[in-house]
């Protein structure tokens, strides 16, 4: 993995670069990162924690214990009616099986009165088992929707959290591609699910009613004749189960690589048409998919040894089902029966033990189904295991911090500083600085010295190796407002453009604030090019606005919030020079106080001090 940097912090891109895609290349090979994916202790424990989520158990107590509103938010009533609908379905399908061998009785006696009566109740039956089968197809439907809500709002709740998101993005290089785990993956372990419920779920109670049926007929020797089938199926399959597991987490990976290649060609489209690097791209997306599909051909070709041995499984099966009923047949038990009974008795047998074994080989059957679902919970409970990771970590170091504390402060103070980046380059030794209400200072330094990171370390998300930065209690959540130099435009409408971190429903942002902005940042313009303050314009917003405008744009965020400090990196970098000069006087009028970085020489006159780095972890704190 590389780091892609264009600027600023929040512009950091993690982009899985050319040797990803070769060291995954190999689709036999283990794993790119030596892990393999198994149905294994690990993929149950996984498992495990997936279904209490779904069933919103509390950890520590048995799985069956839940609270009344547990059982009301969770996928439990759900389940419980797709599960009675299955069942009730199964029975009808029972009576529906004994349809034939009520015909042979009626038709070998000749009798036209009971044939005609039958055919009602028969009627019945195929209405019922058909109305049946439809509904346990639609609340099948509704569960897998269920689960997918479930866990994504788990996931969402998690994932989308002050530093987890950003450390899990860009410091967790092991955990590939989040976004398509939460949006992709989850969606198709919810449908796996689903197939895998019904079958799995129902069989033992079917296979107890039709082993009983089996055993009144063909005595002891028939359902054991077919168990031990179950068994030779079972150890067979489960031998190609496992490479299937892995095969589809890796390609699920790749997916996700080539998804984002995707997005990156869509959202550099105009860099790649200036720089004309469209064959370089093209060979690119083409070794992405290369890969990709050799992953996917891996997960094809070893299905087929598993849908051959599968296949044998069921259809050597059927043959199996007559061998059971012909042991009591020559045993000579149904010797006392006429042809009719007998042929009656013998289709009944049949259907019996063919069931029984059709059940089996359902649960067999299931095993292809099951090594897909291993590799999306893999998936799922890795992404899962590496949020609980970093929520650790953030515990420690809130502890510490706890344990840490001191006398509040009323301004910024950085206590004996000193920083390193991750990979250990140093940035700043033993800084100590206090900023005060209105002390305007610019950080200045080549690039690469450290500028950004220090401002990384202020918003929290780098931890200092040593002393302390300590932040006001910040008395109105926007307080300190950090603008990049690439700003971010949510997918909204105007109003949501200003309001943004708050959302614009709950900000209060009349008409004429939202006028008096535009005029503010000098884009009193774009009130004519939009449909209305609230017309949503999704990404439209960087085609509609160039990137100075949309620094602009953002700066209306500041004057809409006026925080007490507004860190600003590099933020009016793509501004002209009156623009650039005419905002910050506006910010020092409305009384916030400036941290800056910027290449600039325009921007140091509105700071009382500058803050240079070398680079090499030296500074120099001047005042101007
Ligand atoms: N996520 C990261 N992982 C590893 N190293 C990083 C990371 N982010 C930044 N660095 C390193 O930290 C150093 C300082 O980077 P920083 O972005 O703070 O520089 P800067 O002074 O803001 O540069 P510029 O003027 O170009 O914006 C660089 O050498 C960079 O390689």
């Amino acid at each position: 993995m590389r780091l892609m940097r264009s600027g600023s912090f929040s512009s950091l891109d993690v982009v899985p670069d050319s040797n990803d895609v070769v060291s995954a290349h190999n689709p036999d090979s283990t794993s790119s990162n030596g892990k393999t994916y198994r149905f294994d202790k690990l993929f149950l424990q996984r498992f495990h924690r997936l279904l209490r989520l779904l069933f919103r158990s509390t950890p520590g107590t048995p799985f069956y214990t839940m609270s009344k509103e547990a059982r009301q938010s969770s996928v439990f009533w759900l389940y419980i009616i797709f599960l009675g609908l299955a069942c009730g379905t199964e029975w009808l399908v029972y009576y529906v099986g004994l349809i034939p061998s009520r015909f042979y009785t009626l038709l070998s006696a000749k009798d036209q009165g009971g044939f005609l009566a039958f055919m009602i109740p028969c009627l019945l039956l195929i209405f019922g088992v058909a109305a049946g089968k439809a509904l346990v197809v639609y609340t099948g439907g509704l569960l897998a929707l269920k689960i997918r809500r479930l866990l994504t709002n788990h996931l969402h709740n998690r994932y989308i959290q002050p530093k987890i998101m950003y450390t899990l993005v860009l410091a967790h290089s092991h955990v590939d591609n989040p976004d398509q785990r939460i949006a992709q993956d989850i969606d198709k372990f919810a449908e796996t699910v689903r197939l895998i419920l019904e079958k799995l779920i129902i069989s033992p109670f079917l296979v107890v009613l039709y082993t009983w049926q089996c055993w009144s007929v063909a005595g002891f020797l028939g359902p054991s004749l077919i168990y031990l089938y179950f068994l030779l199926g079972s150890l067979l399959s489960r031998r190609f189960i496992q490479p299937i597991v892995s095969a589809v987490f890796y390609k699920e990976l790749q997916e996700g690589n080539f998804r984002f290649l995707h997005v990156r060609l869509r959202q550099f489209a105009e860099s790649i048409a200036f720089a004309k690097g469209e064959y370089e791209e093209n060979t690119r997306a083409k070794a992405s998919l290369n890969t990709l599909l050799g992953y996917q051909r891996s997960i094809v070709n070893k299905q087929l040894s598993l849908q051959l041995a599968n296949q044998t499984f069921s259809y050597f099966g059927s043959i199996l089902s007559y061998l059971i009923v012909a042991i009591p047949v020559f045993a000579g038990v149904f010797d006392d029966k006429d042809p009719g009974e007998l042929s009656g008795i013998i289709s009944k047998n049949s259907f019996v033990s063919m069931y029984l074994i059709f059940l089996f080989s359902t649960i067999i059957d299931q095993s292809d189904k099951i090594s897909v679902l291993a590799g999306y919970v893999a998936r799922i409970g890795e992404l899962l295991e590496a949020i609980d990771e970093i929520d650790n970590d953030l515990d420690s170091v809130r502890m510490e911090s706890i344990d840490q504390e001191q006398d509040p402060v009323d301004w910024i103070v950085f206590e004996k500083v000193s920083l390193l980046s991750p990979r250990g380059k140093h940035i700043v030794t033993d800084l100590s600085l206090e900023i005060k209400d209105g002390q305007h200072i610019v950080l200045m330094g080549p690039n690469g010295s450290g500028k950004s990171s220090l401002l990384r370390a202020l918003a929290g998300l780098w931890s200092c190796s040593n002393g302390r930065i300590q932040v006001p209690k910040l008395k109105y959540g926007k307080d300190l407002i950090f603008l990049p130099q690439m700003p971010y435009l949510v997918q909204g409408s105007l109003r949501d453009q200003l309001a943004y971190p708050s959302l614009s429903t709950t900000a209060g942002m009349t008409d004429q604030d939202v006028r008096l902005l535009l005029q503010q940042v000098r884009l009193s313009h774009l009130e004519n090019m939009i449909d209305s303050f609230d017309t949503a314009y999704g990404s439209e917003w960087d085609k509609l606005l160039s990137p100075g405008e949309q620094q602009r744009l953002v700066f209306a965020r500041l004057f809409y919030w006026k925080p007490r400090f507004a860190v600003l990196d590099e933020s009016t970098s793509a501004m002209d020079s009156d623009t650039e000069s005419y905002l910050y006087q506006t910010a020092k009028d409305m009384n916030i106080t400036l941290i800056s970085v910027s290449h600039h020489p325009n921007v140091v006159q509105y700071h009382h001090r500058k803050l240079v780095l070398d680079g090499e972890g030296h500074f120099i704190v001047d005042y101007l």
